[in-house]
This record gives structure tokens, C-alpha cells and sequence, in this order.
């Protein structure tokens, strides 16, 4: 039996639009993202999908762009469980702080691998091998079980706990995982097989 898996990114957020590391610092959607959000949510309504259960971050972003995409295909009232487990990369002592002036404060180099290594950690933060070390053991626990017996499952979550998932689905390596950009309300729908490996893995762009 196969099961489906949608992650989707949080639409744009506020201090995605002010260009601020986010982190776990709580942040409201700006309008566009809003819009991200409801449009994922008429994608996957367009495909038909109906969800048996849906997981977002603590934080949120997350937890509107869920609830969105919820409305968008008929099921607004949906089990949802929110875990900080599936929050956001904690970027520590750079949250708040504008990317362009870090990169002026400490260089271009530094500042992208604080960004895009695989595990070099921000300071007072984590890499993303931190995230995936707490994102991963929650997808085998609470999450894959509900795949695995043919459920359809929705996950809205964030650019680098997402990516973390992602990482660890498609077996890629740290170094090649750092190169996915995921664009923010754009759906990944992973059909998977009943031994947990990926039978199909398609990408809603816009
Ligand atoms: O937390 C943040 O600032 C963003 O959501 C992700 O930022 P990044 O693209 O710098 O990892």
C-alpha cells in the first residue's frame, strides 16, 4: 500500500519580507504569505488530496500556512499536532539580525555557511545536522506510521527542518542537501511504499 507525504513550506513570513533571521523567534505571515499559503492549499485541493492527519511546527507561520491549506481543501477542523520538534533552525545569537548586515559585519563566507553548511552551527544555534538529529526522530516516531498504512499525511513546516526531512527521504548527502532552496507555500508530495522507501516524489512549483 502506498502513502502520501505533502511538505509544505510556510508562506513568506514577516521577517522573511524584512530579510531577518527568523529561527524560532514567532513571526506572523506577511499578506503574500497568506496568499501562499491559501494557493498551496488549491493546488493540492486541485489533485484532489484529502489529509488523515496534519503536523505543524510550534511556531506560527507554520501553524497558519497548516490551517490554510486545511480550509483550502474542506477539512478545517483536521487533527493537526503542533510539535517544536518540526520548528525552524534555531540561528541563536543571529535571530533578529538583518542578513545583509551580518554579512557586512562578519563577510560573505561566514555568513553562508552559517546559512547553507551542513553542520557548522550559528553561534548559540544549531546546524543543520542539529535540526535533523531532532526533525528525523519525530518523522520515524510520530509521523511515518500514519504513511506507511496508506494514510496521506501533511506536514507545513519550515525551510530548514523541511529540508532536514527532505535530506533523509531522498538519501542525499549533507553537502547536496544545503543546495535545495525550498520556495515558501510550495508543496512536495512524496508517494511512499509500504517498506518506506519513496516510490514518487513531485514538486508544485508555481
Ligand atoms: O529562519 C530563517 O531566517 C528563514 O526561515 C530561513 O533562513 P535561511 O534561508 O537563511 O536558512
Amino acid at each position: 500500500m502506498s502513502g502520501t507525504l505533502v511538505l509544505v513550506r510556510h508562506g513568506q513570513s514577516e521577517w522573511n519580507l524584512k530579510n531577518l533571521f527568523t529561527g524560532w523567534r514567532d513571526v506572523d505571515l506577511t499578506e503574500l504569505g497568506h496568499n501562499e499559503a491559501k494557493e498551496a492549499g488549491q493546488k493540492l485541493k486541485a489533485r484532489g488530496l484529502k489529509f488523515d492527519i496534519a503536523f505543524t511546527s510550534a511556531l506560527i507561520r507554520a501553524q497558519k500556512t497548516c490551517q490554510h491549506i486545511l480550509d483550502a481543501v474542506g477539512q478545517s477542523d483536521l487533527k493537526t499536532i503542533r510539535d517544536q520538534a518540526l520548528n525552524e533552525r534555531d540561528y541563536g545569537d543571529l535571530s533578529g539580525l538583518n542578513k545583509d548586515d551580518a554579512r557586512k559585519k562578519w563577510g560573505e563566507d561566514q555568513v553562508h555557511i552559517w546559512r547553507r553548511s551542513y553542520d557548522v552551527p550559528p553561534p548559540g544555534g544549531e546546524s543543520l545536522k542539529d535540526t535533523g538529529a531532532r526533525v528525523w526522530p519525530y518523522y520515524l516516531h510520530d509521523m511515518q506510521s500514519h504513511v506507511l498504512r496508506g494514510g496521506t499525511v501533511l506536514v507545513a513546516a519550515h525551510g530548514n527542518s523541511l529540508r532536514a526531512l527532505i535530506m533523509a527521504l531522498d538519501g542525499k548527502s549533507g553537502e547536496e542537501i544545503v543546495k535545495l532552496e525550498l520556495g515558501t507555500g510550495v508543496p512536495v508530495i512524496y508517494k511512499l511504499n509500504a517498506d518506506s522507501t519513496v516510490a514518487s516524489k513531485d514538486v508544485l512549483e508555481n
